[in-house]
């Protein structure tokens, strides 16, 4: 076989265990597979001894060569030798490349799995032909995994090494991967000059009662772009206003469920004195957020339990979270209500408010950046690493501080080296490009929307950045306005359709929040922050978008202004 003309697209890794093959015969469903479109296969069995893994590496190989796919053996050089086929993949624990390579000669496929930026340069050099990188989310199916990297992991890994070395073997990704957040992965773990060419998985294909659909629907989605975020051709702001009434309709309209898991109790254990009050604080931002839903138009859902998740998220809605709690157990919550949402193809806000430093409420979102500089601890920085990690984000909100920390996290290689990218983004005080500039990068690395709110509020999709200097310094003042931005957004991002700018609908939720504030604050009756709120809700519930075209102040960014 000319390994030349071999295609990653869809490369499926085998299992023999009870828990992801069942009853079922493995050389069945490595057929079915091979129908319904996966490119090619590596035979991975850890338990059988040497002679039963070339009885079966053999029977395996001779379907493989009829659909003209290639079979690679893991780990075992040996095996690969006595039964013919096409290649081996080597981890950093099994033989070296240098080795396999002499044994096996030029002609075989030798894949290495690479989880940083050392492991994939020296895999190049070696001469691998392509790269393994993983583990981006984590799986059951591999429990010895030493980090899980997120695409933004596997992005990083690339960039870094196309930057040092001209050879560009081909690139998989593996860990976690589904027809749930397969496009997403191929999306953000690509960087334009080394896309990946495809993804390596297990359980998807390995434990489907019908293996040959799984594959099916993975080939098409594989070949098929992730729903773009930049439909929008923005020419003028005035493509963010002409659209805010017939938007905002149709969150009306639409009433769209908001899933909020709002969880500001910081509950590293012993729990702190003051746990009453935050507790308290806690119930106040929740019936804040749910009437602010409800004044929007759309749906409260108050739910922090992600049992219920998977449920909620059939229902047509969005997932907001507000990540406070730091705790393996609210992470796991978080985790799997992020899995439910991403399966079912909802939007999901992530808010990491609890992230960017020690206990602390994060009672607003604007004109409060000094309430977030001491910065996060390690704790905090893993479990944002983490949960990033962990599936994918429509929207990601934060202030300064939080989305500073969400780019330190992102430019971890998984070494946990630091890349700085020219910004020192601990010592804040950004000058307002370079804060356009990191929430842009953000986004293009995320592939979702990127919201760092302040006095001036800074929107990207990576393509298309956008200033908003509408709101009121009120919205500082009261527990939870930051919380229900998020509420906000979640509910325009539900009621827009497939194939809709992203960017255009949080922008309108923007306006539509920030110039209530402003409508709410010029009312005579409001004199200070208390008698804001209800005038607040009064004025989201009231609004006529089309009345607020004179207030919006929105600026389109443009690079080296
Ligand atoms: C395509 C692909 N990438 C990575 C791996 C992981 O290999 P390794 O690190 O050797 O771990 P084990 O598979 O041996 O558990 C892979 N198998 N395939
Ligand atoms: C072999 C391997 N290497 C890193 S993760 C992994 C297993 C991936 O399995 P799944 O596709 O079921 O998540």
């Amino acid at each position: 076989m000319d390994k030349t003309k071999v295609s990653y697209s869809l490369y499926l890794v085998t299992d023999s265990t009870p828990a992801i093959l069942g009853d079922k015969d493995i050389c069945h469903v490595v057929e079915e597979a091979l129908k319904g479109g996966v490119t090619m296969v590596q035979y991975r069995d850890k338990q059988s001894d040497t002679g039963l893994l070339i009885k079966t590496a053999k029977k395996l190989h001779a379907i493989t060569k009829k659909y003209y796919v290639p079979l690679l053996v893991n780990d075992r050089v040996d095996v690969a030798l006595a039964v013919g086929c096409e290649g081996v993949h080597i981890g950093q624990d099994d033989m070296d490349l240098e080795t396999a390579r002499k044994l096996l000669g030029p002609n075989a496929i030798i894949g290495v799995t690479a989880g940083n930026v050392l492991e994939a340069a020296s895999a190049v050099e070696g001469g691998a032909d392509y790269l393994g990188i993983g583990t981006v989310y984590s799986t059951a199916t591999k429990r010895d995994t030493k980090h899980m990297i997120g695409p933004a992991g596997v992005r990083n890994i690339l960039e870094a090494v196309a930057v040092k070395m001209d050879k560009k073997p081909h690139v998989v990704c593996i860990g976690g991967i589904g027809a749930h957040n397969v496009q997403r992965v191929l999306l953000k773990a690509s960087p334009p000059q080394w896309p990946l060419d495809g993804v390596a998985i297990v359980s998807a294909i390995m434990g489907s009662q019908d293996p040959q659909q799984a594959a099916k629907e993975l080939a098409t989605l594989v070949a098929t772009p992730a729903f773009p975020l930049y439909a929008l051709e923005v020419t003028d702001k005035s493509d963010f206003t002409k659209n805010l009434s017939r938007l905002r309709k149709r969150v009306a309209e639409k009433k769209p469920i908001c899933h909020n898991m709002t969880n500001l109790v910081s509950n590293l254990c012993p729990l702190p004195p003051s746990f009453t009050v935050i507790l308290t604080i806690r119930q106040v931002v929740q019936n804040f957020a749910a009437n602010v839903t409800l004044s929007i138009g759309a749906s409260p859902i108050m739910s922090s339990y992600s049992g219920e998740a998977a449920d909620l998220a059939k229902l047509g809605g969005a997932l907001v979270i507000n990540a406070g709690t730091v705790t393996p157990a609210a992470l796991e919550n978080y985790e799997e209500a992020v899995h439910a949402y991403n399966a079912a193809r909802r939007p999901v806000v992530l808010d990491p408010v609890g992230f960017a430093s020690p206990p602390d409420i994060n009672i607003s979102y604007k004109y409060a950046k000094s309430l977030h500089s001491a910065g996060a601890t390690a704790i905090r920085r893993s479990a944002l690493r983490t949960l990033l990690s962990s599936g994918y984000y429509t929207v990601i909100k934060g202030n300064e501080a939080e989305i500073l920390e969400v780019s330190k996290v992102h430019n971890m290689n998984s070494s946990s080296q630091p890349q700085q990218r020219g910004v020192d983004s601990s010592s804040g005080g950004l000058q307002p490009s370079e804060l356009a500039l990191l929430v842009k990068e953000l986004a293009i690395k995320e592939g979702c929307v990127v919201v760092m709110t302040g006095v001036t509020d800074y929107v990207s999709d990576g393509k298309t950045t956008i200033l908003i200097e509408n709101g009121h310094e009120y919205l500082g003042r009261v527990t939870g306005t930051g919380c229900t931005l998020g509420t906000a957004i979640a509910a325009y991002i539900a009621s827009s359709e497939e194939g809709e700018s992203v960017l255009q609908s949080v922008v309108a939720a923007m306006l539509h929040f920030e110039t209530a504030a402003e409508i709410a604050a010029s009312q005579l009756q409001v004199y200070g922050p208390g008698t804001f709120v209800p005038a607040f809700l009064d004025a989201l519930a009231s609004i006529h978008t089309d009345g607020i075209q004179g207030l919006v102040k929105v600026k389109i960014w443009e690079e080296g202004s």
